[in-house]
């Protein structure tokens, strides 16, 4: 299989089950690092995909650790926060390595003597220059920067480094961290399944997808971090505007603009109530091109993920972003779409938010990747 978009979102699955294997080895250089220091709580800073992944684990690192979890911009931690969040353990997080705005915090914190940890999906990337307390999350070698592998990866990475901080401080149980772990084993079978899934709708909803030029994703709780890089997934690659909200925002406001050609996705796994059912049903009287992955058991309708497994909602993000993944992977192949517009080099050259050797890494990162192929 060509390794594209879409080769990487069908590997996600077994790739965070072997990571969960391996947690102990692979979290163990972060968790070393912090537990030989005296600062408790954690600041995670990054950008993109990273910064959406970090948000998606956030209330799992929460609901594991005894401390305070900032996830925060460059331009927050930069412009505001700062200051405040100077006494934490500082992880800045870049998959490609290449960010210039977060080598520029690593500049800065240097200057200022400031430890830090660098957590990327490439050793090599230009911010390795810069450091070398650096730790590689375990996507291997992602070789296409529209990341999704690298997405899920990152967040089952931080929700293991959490686990493994807590039960080697004694604040999370034998019993809390074994569930814990086969909670996220079942999550990556559930990645295999919604994507299977994903499929089906896909080619189901064919016509609809697309056609689709504009859409809304509606997402609570962790979940509001995937509609976010659903959003992020779908503006790189189809390129059609699309904004996300949590429910109950959706419905103070942004319904009110609804027509029949809004395409609208929901998110209804880990809730306790029906709710933001009711908010798909209710939009369904207004545009028939609605789509939901539900844990629930509700009326069977058209366009519906239903997985067969209600787990933690904080745990859900380690697959729910596979339906907007694989539909940007594919629907934006199929519209031989991936190409920007033509002004875009022009902006891009004017402010770009990669290193200038960016292309040259990722050159080498594709021949690696052939050169491991052919063995
Ligand atoms: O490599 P970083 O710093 O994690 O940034 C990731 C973001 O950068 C991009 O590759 C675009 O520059 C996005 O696709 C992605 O969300």
């Amino acid at each position: 299989m060509e390794k594209d978009m879409e080769y990487y979102i069908q590997v996600s699955g077994r790739i965070m089950k072997d990571n969960l294997d391996k947690r102990k080895s692979l979290t163990q250089k972060i968790c070393d690092w912090y537990l030989d220091q005296d600062k408790e709580d954690i600041c995670l800073i990054a950008s993109g995909s990273s910064l959406n992944a970090a948000y998606a684990a956030r209330p799992f690192l929460l609901k594991y650790s005894k401390f305070d979890i900032s996830v925060l911009s460059t331009v927050e931690y930069l412009d505001v926060y700062r200051e405040r969040e100077k006494n934490r353990f500082t992880i800045l997080i870049s998959q490609s390595g290449c960010s210039t705005n977060i080598i520029e915090i690593m500049k800065e914190l240097d200057k200022e003597h400031q430890p830090f940890v660098l957590l990327t999906g490439n050793e090599n990337g230009s911010a390795s220059r810069y450091t070398d307390r650096l730790v590689e999350y375990g996507v291997g070698n992602e070789t296409i920067d529209y990341v999704t592998l690298g997405y899920s990866t990152l967040i089952e990475f931080l929700m293991l480094m959490i686990l493994e901080i807590g039960f080697q401080k004694k604040e999370i149980s034998d019993q809390e961290y074994e569930t814990a772990v086969s909670q996220i084993r079942k999550a990556c079978e559930m990645q295999e399944l919604c994507l299977i899934q994903a499929k089906e709708l896909v080619q189901k909803r064919y016509q609809d997808l697309l056609c689709m030029e504009k859409a809304i994703l509606v997402g609570d709780g962790a979940n509001l971090a995937t509609v976010r890089e659903g959003a992020l997934k779908f503006q790189e690659t189809l390129k059609v505007p699309t904004v996300y909200y949590e429910s109950e925002e959706f419905i103070h406001g942004p319904d009110m603009q609804l027509t029949p050609d809004y395409s609208v996705f929901f998110i209804d796994c880990g809730k306790t109530s029906d709710r933001l059912y009711d908010i798909y049903k209710a939009t369904s009287l207004i545009t028939e091109r609605c789509y939901m992955i539900t844990d629930q058991v509700h009326d069977k309708r058209d366009g519906q993920i239903r997985m067969p497994c209600r787990l933690p909602a904080e745990i859900t993000p380690l697959y729910t972003a596979a339906l907007f993944q694989y539909i940007a992977a594919h629907v934006t192949k199929e519209k031989n779409n991936f190409t920007c517009h033509p002004l875009f080099s022009r902006m891009e050259q004017a402010v770009s938010p990669k290193t200038e050797d960016y292309d040259r890494i990722m050159k080498e990162k594709l021949e690696r990747s052939r050169r491991e192929e052919n063995g």
